[in-house]
């Protein structure tokens, strides 16, 4: 994969210039969205690349661990992209556009639970639809974490469905061939003729994945036509999702340090099987460096690092049927 990306992430995209060409990352929690988003900003080289996140949580963690914070970085704002994107999503992109500074692309990444058809209609379907040009939808699928039944999700199984597009398998390094195998063939299943494409941490040259043109966006068009006669009207497409698949977060915020060891005792110990997904910054009592702490499923990873700010703990916690006060109080007991 490497050599690969080094030959081709030459200035060689080919991108319209008739509106901004946009690109929507979407795929469940923990799939690898924003390690991707990270690839495309430091593999962009020349493109000036705008940047939309959105956050499940109460606390913006991801757009604090990409690689490139500058001018280009805009933040939506939290809850699901799905639900409040209709205004939030129009009125960040007109953000986007009437910058001064020049803006060749804009990436979307999406919260992991988001369904994505509200997002892509966003596009085709309103004022968006003449000042930008959606090129793709990137599905970034957990390879190793994949089953049929995917945490129950339906906003996991409507990533694939809409992403008709382009799937990113990825975390190859932690499946055999087999189960790659029995993933692209359940996807195949569901999705006749996916484009899929195996990685690891996000990893494929850019022009495989930007500037292709794969949006069908006249299917999506004429559904909206035919299911709005105000172009305005967003709401009917207002997704059940959340509902139905009964995600909670929980935002934990902190000016003390954690006893690391409280918190390792809180992590083997108490944390609840139905936390999918937590991810956080984190300020251990012993320790000068600030911990990126990831948790995907059953997987767990910590990694330290220079704090670019003064210290404090900022911790989300995504999952189902969460008893929140006692999961607080289990986290405020982690304080030293
Ligand atoms: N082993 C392995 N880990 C990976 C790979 N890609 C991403 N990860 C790890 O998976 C975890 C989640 O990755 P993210 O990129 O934060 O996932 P995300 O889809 O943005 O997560 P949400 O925004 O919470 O939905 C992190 O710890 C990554 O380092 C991969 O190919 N292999």
């Amino acid at each position: 994969m490497t050599g690969l990306m080094t030959q081709t992430t030459e200035s060689a995209l080919n991108i319209p210039k008739r509106g901004m060409p946009v690109t929507i990352i979407t795929g469940f929690l923990g799939s690898g969205k924003t390690t991707l988003l990270n690839q495309i900003l430091t593999n962009k080289k020349d493109l000036k690349v705008a940047v939309l996140v959105n956050e499940f949580g109460d606390i913006n963690i991801d757009s604090q661990l990409l690689v490139s914070l500058d001018e280009d970085m805009v933040e939506l704002s939290n809850g699901c992209i799905c639900c409040t994107i209709n205004d939030g999503l129009v009125d960040a992109v007109y953000r986007v556009l009437e910058r001064d500074s020049r803006i060749d692309y804009l990436v979307i990444e999406t919260t992991g639970i988001a369904d994505p058809l509200p997002i892509i209609l966003t596009f085709v379907g309103t004022e968006l639809r003449d000042l930008t040009h959606l090129d793709s939808i990137l599905t970034l699928v957990d390879a190793e974490a994949f089953t049929s039944d995917h945490f129950n999700s339906e906003a996991a199984l409507k990533q694939i469905y809409y992403g008709d597009i382009m799937i990113l398998l990825n975390k190859l390094d932690l499946v055999s061939s087999q189960k790659l195998e029995e993933v692209q063939a359940y996807i195949r299943n569901i999705k006749a003729g996916a484009r899929i494409i195996p990685t690891q941490y996000g990893q494929v040259p850019l022009p495989l994945i930007l500037g292709i043109g794969m949006t069908p966006v006249n299917t999506f068009t004429q559904k909206t036509h035919s299911d709005h006669h105000h172009h305005h009207h967003h709401h009917d497409h207002h997704s059940h999702h959340l509902e139905n698949d009964g995600f909670v977060s929980l935002s934990f915020e902190s000016d003390r340090p954690f006893s690391v060891h409280k918190f390792e005792h809180f992590l083997t110990q108490q944390m609840p099987q139905n936390v999918f997904r937590a991810k956080g910054i984190l300020w251990f009592s012993d320790s000068d460096l600030r911990h990126i702490f990831q948790l995907s499923g059953s997987r767990y990873d910590m990694n330290a690092e220079q704090w670019l700010s003064s210290p404090k703990n900022q911790l989300v916690l995504i999952g189902r049927d969460l008893d929140i006060a006692q999961l607080q109080q289990q986290l405020n007991d982690c304080l030293v």
